[in-house]
């Protein structure tokens, strides 16, 4: 039921979309992004309209989302946070989607949240498409994200 198919058909050609991705768990990170930057370009974004930028973590996606955006129709973030043994994951997961959210609703350009929050590894990977223990190969949510950047950047051209 997850990731669920727009009803409409989606063309991207002439969107200008931001892809920002973190460096910890690159790994995991680098599959998420390249579903994204594919789903987009097989929805019609040319490659040359599609930017990918890196930060350092999750906590700085929305300060560069919010610098970064001018003159792109959507922007995605993409991080995984991985629960540790302090409050450290819960404090950066939240303090990150509202600010990613707020980053768009000022702006007035969707901004995909991109973030995994996972208490294991594993979750992370199995949503990265990336075998886990049993070699499951998982859904690769970065399909869904990319979706999602065209279909609200079209919205938002109205
Ligand atoms: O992107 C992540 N950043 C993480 N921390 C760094 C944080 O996002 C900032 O980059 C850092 O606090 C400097 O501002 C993580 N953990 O701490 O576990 C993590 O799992 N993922």
């Amino acid at each position: 039921m997850k990731g669920l198919t727009p009803t409409q058909t989606l063309n991207g050609r002439g969107l200008k979309v931001l892809v920002i991705h973190t460096r910890w768990n690159l790994e995991i990170v680098n599959s998420l992004t390249q579903a994204s930057v594919a789903k987009l370009t097989s929805l019609g974004v040319l490659e040359t309209d599609i930017a990918v930028r890196e930060v350092p973590g999750a906590f700085e996606l929305p300060f560069a989302a919010m610098k970064l955006l001018p003159g792109y129709d959507a922007v995605i973030a993409i991080g995984v946070l991985i629960k540790g043994d302090t409050m450290h994951f819960e404090y950066i997961s939240d303090s990150t989607c509202q600010g990613l959210m707020r980053v768009g609703l000022d702006a007035g350009i969707p901004v995909v949240l991109g973030v995994l929050t996972c208490l294991t590894e594993e979750q992370a990977c199995l949503r990265a498409g990336i075998g886990g223990v049993d070699k499951k190969s998982g859904h690769n949510h970065g399909e869904d994200w990319g979706s999602a950047a065209v279909e609200m950047a079209l919205l938002n051209r109205g």
